[in-house]
């Protein structure tokens, strides 16, 4: 048993036999290196203090600025207000929870969940929820007992800005700011190598086939190594090939035995589609798809595949090499709307490299795709391919609605926009169709109307030249809010019938509600708690189990009343089976993943 898992279990015994575990607030002492805790404050200021060692077990944080107070529903560091958007600075915190409702025993691992939570330079505020340091958090569970652990993961960008109290690296929507000239000259040249993009890994969490546990964002070099058990920043995972590029999609598709990736080339406009064995380092080219339109590859945040395919998609959302190089940001931060240049998904068989499909489509805006299959006739012929996405109705408004001063102003207004769950069809015959639904988006843009849904579409492969993009259900059903997904691992590829996402219950600013979308009945059953600012439900399969949604989803919640928990929701009903709460209030975090406790580990 490796050193990690050791402490893995003893976690499990130290939880289980502590009475810790019902005390909120009370800290199970797990040793390290035999020091004591060390408070990290959270003053405006912390960040830009140099580096002070790292502590064993933080006391509960505050998030800047926040009131000291206690009590309140949710957990400790409840009775203040929403702690969703401001940061809290965790250099090493991990204790007990004390859990309401019963954790169903079969529970085994951790649950660890990645995100921008940290938000602040000494008195320099980020612009962007994309922006912050990257924050993860952990709960792991083991006979119907929790312990929480929160860290920040140690970038080459986060100890810079440590170090020097201001951003060094280029994050998403920040520059480091020239002192003259001549250092913006410079910063110019390393951009064009790299060395001045992020490797603030912020976005994902995923656990490769062998077992290791990486943490990614969007650029290469910030695919970083964590050990999920002490949360450690193990090393940056380094690629061993020679396919270079310097962006990829934050979402590769992972599974036991591999990892797909897809890597835009921004010199020569098109796509690299890679895989890697699980266990090795080095990614194998399989393909390139060239894009049919506009000056540069669209943005891919992700991607799907089925069993035989992966799907390129290219929205008109697309890179922009000049707001690359700008100093501020541009109201599309490094990309640019090109309309005109069309959007089209592209097929590419896992096999051979080889381009079975590429049809053009109703525009679209998406950061996450769900799910994928292949649809067959009844000699088995595979006819076409169905790819599902969080769709945005083809409206960019929504990565300004992600701004943290919009985050934080506008609660209780209700600007989200609307979002939903698509598919698309593809036939010779559509072309006017497609204009008319181009038509029909572009109005509801008009009249401020869009929505946000779940966006399934359907490509042909029979040689079709257009594909349709359709809502998958009614938006209503989820609020027309609809984002930050997960299904059954066991379905990824294939078909599936059931999808965890955040749905919004209007009025409101950023989805505040769970919702399980069941995509046969095209219905939805909501979780909603007033002023909660949930995140992304993921699902758990119940080992052995048979139906699809028998498990749970998971969820880490901010609460109105400042305190943060764990939420456990019935994978079937819905219905809330407990929750493990943190002594103080959590940021909010994007993607999550699931680390049993038997798993491999090299
Ligand atoms: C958190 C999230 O969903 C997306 C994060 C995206 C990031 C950090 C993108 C960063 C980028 C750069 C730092 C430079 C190159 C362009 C781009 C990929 C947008
Ligand atoms: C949180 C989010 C969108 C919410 C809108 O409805 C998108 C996150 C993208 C990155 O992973
Ligand atoms: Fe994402």
């Amino acid at each position: 048993m490796s050193p990690a898992m050791l402490q893995a279990s003893s976690l499990c015994v130290s939880a289980a036999l502590s009475g810790a575990a019902s005390r909120p607030g009370r800290l199970a002492s797990q040793g390290h290196q035999g020091k004591r805790a060390v408070a990290q404050p959270l003053a405006a200021s912390a960040v830009t203090e140099a580096a002070p060692p790292a502590p064993v077990v933080a006391p509960p944080a505050r998030p800047v600025d926040a009131p000291r107070r206690r009590g309140g529903r949710g957990g400790g560091g409840g009775g203040g207000e929403l702690v969703a958007w401001k940061s809290v600075r965790q250099e090493r915190w991990e204790g007990a929870l004390e859990v309401d409702g019963e954790l169903p025993l079969w529970l085994d691992g951790t649950y660890l969940r990645n995100g921008p939570g940290l938000w602040n330079l000494g008195d320099y505020g980020f612009r962007h929820l994309f922006d912050g340091y990257a924050t993860l958090v952990r709960v792991s569970f083991c006979g119907g007992r929790a312990v929480g652990a929160h860290r920040q993961i140690e970038s080459e960008a986060y100890k810079a800005a440590r170090a020097h109290g201001k951003v060094c690296y280029r994050e998403f929507s920040e520059v480091p700011k020239p002192d003259n000239f001549l250092s913006y000259v410079g910063q110019l040249a390393t951009l064009f190598s790299g060395s001045s993009l992020t490797d603030n890994s912020n976005t994902g969490v995923v656990m490769l086939g062998d077992g290791r546990v990486l943490c990614l964002t969007e650029t290469i070099k910030g695919s970083i190594q964590v050990d999920p058990d002490t949360l450690d920043t193990v090393g940056k995972f380094q690629y061993t090939d020679k396919l270079g590029g310097l962006i990829h999609s934050a979402h590769p598709i992972v599974t036991d035995t591999e990892f797909w990736t897809l890597i835009p080339d921004l010199i020569r406009p098109g796509y690299v589609v890679a895989r890697m064995d699980a266990g090795s380092n080095e990614r194998q080219f399989v393909g390139r798809v060239d894009c049919r339109g506009g000056p540069a590859p669209g943005w891919v945040h992700s991607f799907p595949v089925t069993e035989h395919y992966v799907v390129v998609p290219e929205m008109p959302l697309r890179y922009c090499a000049k707001n690359l190089l700008r100093a501020e940001p541009t109201p599309l931060y490094k990309f640019e709307w090109h309309l005109e240049s069309g959007s089209y998904m592209h097929v590419m068989c896992k096999a051979s490299g080889k381009i079975v499909a590429s049809v053009e489509v109703p525009p679209f805006v998406t950061f996450h795709f769900i799910n994928a299959y292949e649809e067959t006739d009844e000699e088995g012929r595979v006819t076409a391919i169905i790819a599902d996405c969080c769709e945005h109705n083809a409206n960019t408004a929504i990565l300004d609605k992600l701004r943290l001063h919009n985050l934080r102003s506008s609660s209780g207004q209700d600007v989200l926009p609307d979002a939903r769950y698509v598919h698309t069809r593809a036939t010779r015959r559509r072309p006017a169709v497609n204009l008319l639904r181009y038509a029909c988006t572009y109005a509801r843009w008009m009249t401020g109307n869009t929505m946000c849904r779940v966006g399934r579409f359907r490509i042909p492969l029979d040689g079709s030249q257009f594909g349709e993009l359709e809502t998958a259900l009614d938006p209503e059903e989820h609020g027309r809010g609809m984002d930050m997904c997960s299904i059954n691992p066991a379905h990824v590829g294939r078909e599936y019938r059931y999808a965890y996402a955040c749905g919004a219950r209007r009025p409101c600013n950023f989805p505040n509600t769970l919702t399980k979308v069941d995509l046969v009945e095209r219905t939805a059953k909501n979780w909603h708690e007033e002023g909660s600012v949930p995140s992304e439900p993921f699902f758990v399969p119940r080992p052995g189990a048979t139906e699809e949604d028998d498990g749970v989803a998971i969820s880490m919640v901010s609460a109105k009343d400042g305190s943060g928990y764990a939420l456990v929701l019935d994978g079937k009903t819905f219905e809330e089976v407990a929750r493990a709460k943190f002594p103080y209030g959590l940021p909010y975090g994007l993607h999550c993943c699931w680390v049993p406790r038997n798993r491999n580990s090299k």
